[in-house]
């Protein structure tokens, strides 16, 4: 057992045999019937050896990887029978990650972070030894996927200009290999990519299969000639059945030659095996008993025999507990680079605060005090203010939060799945970042507009409880923003209904009708309004003078029977269970990815 400072590694042997044996899955569709995606498949994916997965489009092919990799389990919608093992061990989607990785086929990275930095998050959260150990281990990695040149630019997406599609690939693939697995699946890591960049990611893959005795596979469309020639393993699917298994290049070609479906001379062997295989063709498809046939008579057997000889014994435990403070730290520091990296949304945000601050300053600016000549359109003017100022607080952190959330949640979930953290460091790292912004723009929005406004200026305490009220207003506004974020699995649902859905609860605030007036199958909805406590407590700060009072007392009026501290408790409270939801949210979410 090796130990450093934040991290515990076991490792034993590196070489890893995948073997599965009779894999049937079916789901339910929609109208009932039943779909058979895979019909009883049996193999092998050797260490040391290239397995490339090949198949027309709707063959099964992603369905078998992700199989091997435990993303597919039996549920009421669909089951899955048959044995998938590593050295002869069955192993759940937690002992995948401690031997093995999975690169998607979308490369989910954060747009505002460089190559160089993603390749740093996963080397600290995955790897041991020293700092310039891990150095080393960042810059080989850079060296070797030939992202030296950009390992200083943005990965990009959507907002911000960032390195090539082949570019982007190759991140994806080094942020999983840079933890140095013994298996590596990949679901088309060549789609969308130009003949040398697809040449080199194939090569980068062999040599990594060869180097350490890693076992690499992936599915692939349409691999060129000089792709094929380094396949080491192939396994062909046709409508959920291998029409072939076994050692790549000529020995393929030869099988089905074999059986009459010989290879033109100077074509490409993919090329070829394609045109015979895709199921558009009513020829191909009347051909498949054959395939299946030949499959069963020539190959079936040695295949079996393989999996009986493949490797035995426990497979490799990468055991890796890096503490919960290292994760928190490693995530809130990321989210700190997020944060200053997005200078648009933080300029935003700033003069969002300033501008709504100072119109609402302007517009009510100066309301006579108790002391001066005052009507009780003063009063219902300050009442309208202090309303709106809990309803700008809370949309101004709520809109930001739903546009960020969502995106990176999806970063999240390849990252849980990938073992780098779990869901409780993520989501304290997320959030102490997240609210710094939540107290500062409410803050400088308070310091404006309150002294414009002319509240309560009785003592300090006044305004300060102001700020504080507004803040934790905006807390619950962020707490919300989580919540339908990880609620909705579909980020633009997420976008669109939680805003429409947070208005009806303006309406029981207890300003536009009086608190006591609710009919009372409805009135309850009153007590879940984060928008009637913070009135609450900003009317009751704002009304109480240590001097003579509006008369008729707003208080009285109002209704509002909470004091400040109570309502402010019950604010806090909102916050908390708008958290704890949203982080049981992620983490059931977290599962159904699974
Ligand atoms: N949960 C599901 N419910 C219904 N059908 C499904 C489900 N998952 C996959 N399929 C269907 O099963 C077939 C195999 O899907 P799979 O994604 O494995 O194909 P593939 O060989 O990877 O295809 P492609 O190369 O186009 O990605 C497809 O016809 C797909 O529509």
């Amino acid at each position: 057992m090796i130990q450093t400072k934040n991290i515990d590694i076991i490792q034993e042997n590196r070489h890893v045999d995948i073997t599965f044996k009779n894999i049937i899955y079916s789901v339910t569709l929609k109208d009932g019937s039943k779909k058979d995606l895979l019909k009883g498949v049996s193999g092998i994916c050797k260490s040391g050896e290239v397995t490339a997965i090949l198949g027309s489009s709707g063959a099964g092919k992603t369905t078998l990887l992700n199989i091997l990799s435990k993303r597919i389990q039996s549920n009421k919608n669909q089951t899955l029978q048959g044995e998938v093992l590593a050295n002869n061990n069955p192993y759940d989607i937690n002992e995948f990650a401690q031997f093995a990785t999975y690169v998607m086929q979308d490369d989910i990275l954060l747009e505002s972070m460089t190559v160089k930095e993603c390749f740093e998050f996963a080397v600290n959260l995955k790897s041991k030894g020293t700092q310039e150990e891990k150095n080393v281990k960042i810059n080989q990695m850079l060296k070797k996927l030939r992202l030296e040149r950009c390992q200083n630019t943005f990965v990009g997406g959507l907002f911000i200009k960032g390195i090539s599609g082949g570019e982007r690939k190759r991140t994806s693939i080094g942020y999983e290999l840079i933890s140095n697995p013994s298996c590596i699946f990949l679901d088309e890591p060549t789609s969308g990519l130009d003949s040398f960049t697809a040449y080199s990611i194939i090569s980068l893959l062999k040599s990594y299969a060869i180097e350490n005795n890693n076992t690499v596979v992936f599915t692939i469309h349409q691999p060129s000639g000089d792709i094929w020639n380094m396949f080491d393993n192939v396994m062909m699917l046709v409508n959920g059945q291998f029409i072939y298994q076994g050692k790549g290049g000529m020995n393929v070609v030869n099988h089905f030659s074999s059986f009459g479906f010989s290879c033109p001379i100077h074509s490409n062997p993919a090329d070829y095996l394609m045109s015979i295989m895709h199921g558009e063709s009513e020829v191909n498809t009347n051909n498949y008993p054959k395939y299946f046939e030949q499959y069963d008579l020539q190959l079936k057997q040695k295949v079996s025999s393989e999996i009986e000889n493949s490797q035995k014994g426990d497979y490799p435990h990468r055991i890796i507990h890096t503490s919960l403070i290292y994760q928190i730290s490693q995530i809130a520091l990321r989210q700190i680079r997020i944060l200053k990296r997005n200078p648009i949304l933080l300029r935003a945000r700033l003069g969002q605060s300033i501008i709504i601050a100072l119109f609402i300053g302007l517009i009510y600016l100066d309301i006579p005090k108790p002391t001066e000549h005052y009507t009780i359109r003063d009063i219902n003017d300050k009442n309208g203010v202090l309303f709106f100022f809990t309803i700008s607080m809370f949309m101004m952190t709520l809109n930001p939060c739903m546009l960020t959330f969502p995106s990176q949640k999806q970063v999240f979930l390849r990252e849980e799945n990938s073992k780098l953290y779990s869901v409780f460091p993520y989501f304290v790292g997320r959030l102490v970042v997240d609210m710094i912004p939540v107290i500062i723009f409410p803050f400088i929005s308070s310091c404006i507009a309150y002294w414009m406004i002319g509240l309560n200026n009785d003592n300090p305490g006044k305004f300060f409880f102001f700020a504080f009220v507004v803040i934790i207003q905006s807390m619950v506004g962020l707490g919300i923003g989580y919540l339908g974020g990880s609620a909705f699995s579909d980020a633009k649902l997420a976008i669109a209904v939680t805003p429409l859905m947070i208005m009806p609860f303006m309406l029981f605030a207890g300003f536009y009708k009086n608190a006591k007036d609710y009919a009372s199958w409805i009135g309850w909805i009153q007590y879940l309004s984060p928008f009637k406590y913070a009135f609450n407590a900003l009317v009751h700060n704002e009304y109480t003078y240590d001097g003579p009072t509006y008369n008729p007392d707003p208080i009285r009026q109002l209704d509002l029977d909470l004091s400040k501290w109570e309502a402010v408790a019950c604010l806090a409270g909102i916050f908390g269970i708008a958290i704890i939801l949203s982080f049981m949210f992620l983490s059931l979410l977290k599962k159904k990815v699974q």
